[in-house]
């Protein structure tokens, strides 16, 4: 379902991803995981088409990255770490703004919604003023966004960012069901390497925009020969102590921050 062939992007000097190979079946959850500036959140940038790529390429759903870009858009959802819903909106209105950009036809329109606000929970609130959310509901409801044309492939940045153990959870319990009852290819980025766990077939482990570790949790686990390793052991064998190796700068940090702000 996507496939990626030595995928870099520099900004200027700076290589943010270097040649990044990755496969992900279809219906697979996959995990992007590592320290800040790792290069996650610009790999999918790259992947959803918000970023050209310096040199590589990809193909998502069969289709070309740097040739068919606007095919690829139908084909794929993207939740990003930044706020994608209008707080001066209901959820339906923003549903609906939404349902008219991916050209969803006007006799489906009604019904997509609906179901969408369904599998969300979130009919009751439907037609709130998007800013009395709480962050949980804001998140379930960029996710019913990005599925409202049922993409192939699911992109979520971060979906859990900000957000308390409760709301975390029933976010990825949302995640789970969306792959079981539509069979879509998930992508995601975490720093919740327990739920990461649970979650993910298969799991990336990124470090300075290389990819350093493919594999299924259980497996990753396993290959340590450490009784009980958990994913957080296995995150630190293969990136080291984030201590001595930076870990995020001011524009990430104040970012991080404002994400957890407007959710928390
Ligand atoms: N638009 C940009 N201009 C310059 N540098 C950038 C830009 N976007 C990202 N970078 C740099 O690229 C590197 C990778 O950033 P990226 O946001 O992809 O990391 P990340 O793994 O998603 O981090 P986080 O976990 O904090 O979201 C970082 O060093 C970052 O400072």
């Amino acid at each position: 379902m996507l496939e990626t062939r030595s995928l870099t992007r520099d900004f200027g000097q700076m290589r943010a991803v270097d040649n990044v190979n990755i496969q992900v079946k279809a219906g697979e959850v996959f995990g992007l995981l590592g320290p800040n500036g790792a290069g996650k959140s610009t790999t999918i940038k790259m992947l959803t088409t918000l970023l050209p790529p310096s040199s590589g390429n990809a193909a998502i759903a069969g289709l070309d990255l740097t040739h068919q870009s606007s095919e690829i858009r139908r084909a794929i959802g993207y939740v990003p770490q930044s706020l994608s819903a209008d707080g001066s909106l209901t959820g339906y209105e923003n549903l609906l703004i939404f349902s008219k950009l991916y050209d969803i036809p006007r006799k489906y329109r009604e019904t997509r919604i609906r179901d969408v606000l369904e599998f969300m929970g979130l009919e009751e609130a439907a037609h709130r003023l998007v800013r009395n959310y709480s962050g949980g509901m804001i998140r379930r409801l960029e996710v019913a966004q990005s599925m409202l044309h049922q993409p192939q492939v699911l992109f979520l940045d971060e979906p859990t960012v900000g957000l308390d153990p409760l709301a975390r959870s029933y976010v990825w319990t949302l995640v789970k069901q969306l792959r079981e009852r539509y069979g879509t290819t998930i992508i995601l980025t975490t720093h919740f390497l327990e739920e990461a766990d649970s979650l993910c077939d298969r799991v990336a482990i990124m470090q300075a925009g290389k990819v350093v570790i493919t594999g299924v949790p259980s497996e990753l686990k396993a290959s340590l020969n450490r009784e009980n390793a958990t994913l957080d052991d296995v995150f630190i064998h293969y990136t080291g102590d984030q201590l001595t190796t930076g870990g995020g700068d001011y524009r990430e940090t104040s970012r991080n921050r404002r994400t957890a702000q407007r959710l928390g």
